[in-house]
């Protein structure tokens, strides 16, 4: 979780006026300009690849991907289908592509993104496992990764049948034996499936079908997944158990986990030991999730009698592996979504993510960005627009905008705290404030991880308004601490530069900066002046920019008190020359005045 946006939240009521603290917030695992098209409400430019000068997005397809998929790719993208490249020709290659598709043979690690150069915008993985994209530096890059999580969970789980049952009854090797000219019925006797009791490891997706497939053959089933629900478990009749009772009363184990840093090896000589001897193990998931070279101790010692393996550490495995050449094991080579019908519709789940994505719309399957459903997002739309320019008036704001670490955000809202979820505007503002001061792209997929990266911390606040829940948001301040301002009048009582806004009939305005009401729509640019509130200040300006040909869209001046210091917010189209602010600058009743671009 980024440390530096998901801070403690602090919730103020209003009345009574108490705050109550609130846990951590989900992790925003880690996008230019955001757009929301009037048409499509799901739009949303997580990761903005539309290309500068409106040519077709580039989409390099390195690993076979069913034609279905590619014919989706080829109606919107140019599409580059080269199998079987070096890693040094897909490095070349993808500083000229928008997206890449891999299967699990590609490894998509840290170098690929830098050879990118920023023009990679998504990664989309033709199936379930991403342990072959480094997920972390695809954050970093800003790219979103995304893949194709059911197509190929029936093929999987029928091949994990297909091993169990060959497995058993040893139709690999009798058949080499046959084929070798051979026919030794008594050596190829095998042992029954029914009665017997199979422990499922991860009973996620392909692990449920497993049990339900294996129940089907008169199989007790256990699992065991320290996040499945038991509920899921006891309707197909299966008993969720713990890891130790799963490896010590199971006759055949069947992995079906993902590979991670918690499950890599997690069959090891330890695990291994506490089997029942004679258990037999089929492996459709990764092969990391076994050490392979206890397996083949625990095969010689007679703990493991059979292996069924479709995957492993090294794909393809060395010719000479002693596990792969066990008499006692089977092997195929990674063949679990190998079904003419999973391809399909892996490829064509691939396609819709990754052209989703590269229209800018939110990918249900991304796995390095936070999912935020479509009726979310069209409620908050104006209130992202709004988030990101407070952040961009607020770092202008400051002088010497880098210097900004730390940003306290509040939310007013009569909504009950858990009903707002703040991550987009959240990013919003991290990407208001850091754009205007650096090169950087930030985006929903890397704003957590950028601001952590720059130091700058990011607290959110929310305050629960009385009264009736109509719009999500009443109001969003952002205050910037510990910076010097270039216009004075923006700081708080308490020193921070401070603006507020709210989204009025759908359009965002500016509120309030430092303490002084204002009410401005947050389009093209504004002019902030303090000055002494005097009659004429208003004409005075308005001429000035008039003469220079400059459009004033909206006008306000919020005011201590009569005749005392007020300060007037110009919303200009078109950007004033230097000398046109000069000429504010001179105005004698003009204390400070300072220009700001949205
Ligand atoms: N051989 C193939 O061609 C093939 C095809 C499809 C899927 N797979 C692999 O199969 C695995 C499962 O795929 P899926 O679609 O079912 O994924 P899934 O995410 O639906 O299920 C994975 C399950 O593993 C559980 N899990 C995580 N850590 C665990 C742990 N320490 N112990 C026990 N359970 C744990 C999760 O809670 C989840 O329920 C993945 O590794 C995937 O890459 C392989
Ligand atoms: O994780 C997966 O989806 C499977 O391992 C399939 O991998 P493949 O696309 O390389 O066949």
């Amino acid at each position: 979780m980024s440390a530096a946006a998901s801070s403690t939240i602090s919730v103020a009521t209003t009345n009574p006026l108490k705050s109550l603290s609130l846990s951590s917030r989900s992790p925003l695992p880690s996008a230019s300009s955001i757009s929301f098209p009037s048409r499509n409400p799901r739009r949303l430019v997580l990761v903005s690849c539309t290309t500068g000068d409106g040519s077709k997005p580039t989409i390099l397809v390195a690993e076979k991907l069913g034609d279905a998929g590619v014919k989706l790719l080829e109606d919107f993208a140019n599409v580059d289908c080269s199998y079987n490249m070096t890693p040094e020709e897909l490095n070349t290659k993808i500083s000229l592509c928008d997206a890449l598709i891999v299967r699990s043979g590609t490894k998509v690690g840290r170098e690929v993104f830098e050879s990118s150069r920023g023009r990679l915008k998504v990664v989309g993985r033709a199936g379930v496992g991403i342990d072959n994209v480094d997920l972390r530096a695809a954050t970093e890059f800003g790219c979103l990764v995304v893949n194709a999580p059911t197509a190929n969970t029936i093929a999987a789980a029928e091949h994990g049948i297909a091993l169990l049952a060959a497995m058993a009854r040893n139709v690999a090797q009798a058949d080499a034996s046959v084929k070798a000219g051979e026919w030794k019925r008594n050596k190829y006797v095998g042992v029954s499936l029914v009665g017997k009791t199979l422990a499922v490891l991860g009973f996620g997706k392909v692990g449920t079908e497993v049990a339900r497939r294996a129940k089907g053959l008169g199989m007790r089933v256990i699992a065991h997944d320290p996040y499945a629900p038991a509920d899921r478990a006891h309707a197909i009749g299966v008993e969720l158990v713990g890891f130790g009772e799963a490896l010590a009363t199971a006759d055949f184990i069947s992995l079906h986990m993902p590979l991670t840093p918690a499950t890599s090896k997690i069959l090891n000589d330890e695990t291994f030991a506490k089997m029942k001897k004679g258990v037999r193990i089929v492996n459709v998931a990764r092969g990391g999730v076994i050490d392979e070279d206890a397996l083949v101790r625990a095969l010689d010692a007679g703990i493991v009698a059979q292996a069924a393996l479709d995957v492993f550490t090294k794909e393809p495995p060395a010719k000479d592996s002693p596990l792969v050449q066990h008499e006692r094991v089977t092997v195929t080579p990674h063949l679990g979504a190998s079904t003419m019908e999973a391809q399909e519709g892996v490829a064509i789940e691939i396609a819709e993510a990754v052209v989703g994505a590269l229209n800018g719309e939110l990918a249900a399957t991304a796995v390095n960005a936070p999912m935020v459903s479509a009726e979310v997002l069209t409620e908050l739309k104006p209130y992202v627009v709004l988030a990101e320019k407070l952040g961009r008036l607020a770092v202008q704001l400051v002088a010497g905008g880098s210097g900004v670490k730390n940003v306290k955000v509040s939310y007013t809202s009569a909504r009950a705290t858990d009903d707002l979820d703040t991550r987009l505007l959240r990013a919003m503002i991290t990407k208001g404030i850091i754009e205007p001061i650096s090169d950087v792209y930030v985006n929903l997929v890397n704003a957590d991880f950028t601001a952590k990266q720059r130091g700058l911390r990011l607290s959110e606040e929310r305050v629960v308004l009385d009264g009736s829940p109509e719009n999500p948001l009443e109001t969003i301040t952002v205050k910037l601490g510990n910076v010097e301002s270039k216009f004075a009048s923006s700081l708080s009582e308490s020193g921070e530069v401070k603006v507020e806004g709210k989204v009025k009939d759908g359009v965002p305005h500016l509120t309030k900066v430092g303490s002084f009401e204002v009410d401005v729509t947050l389009e093209g640019s504004i002019i902030l002046c303090r000055q002494v509130d005097q009659p004429g200040m208003i004409g005075t300006v308005g001429s000035i920019l008039g003469e220079s040909n400059v459009n004033v869209n909206f006008m306000s001046v919020g005011r201590i008190a009569p005749r005392k210091q007020a300060i007037m917010a110009i919303g200009v189209d078109d950007q004033p020359s230097k000398e046109t602010l000069k000429k504010i600058g001179e105005i004698p009743a003009v204390e400070e005045f300072v220009f700001l671009k949205l």
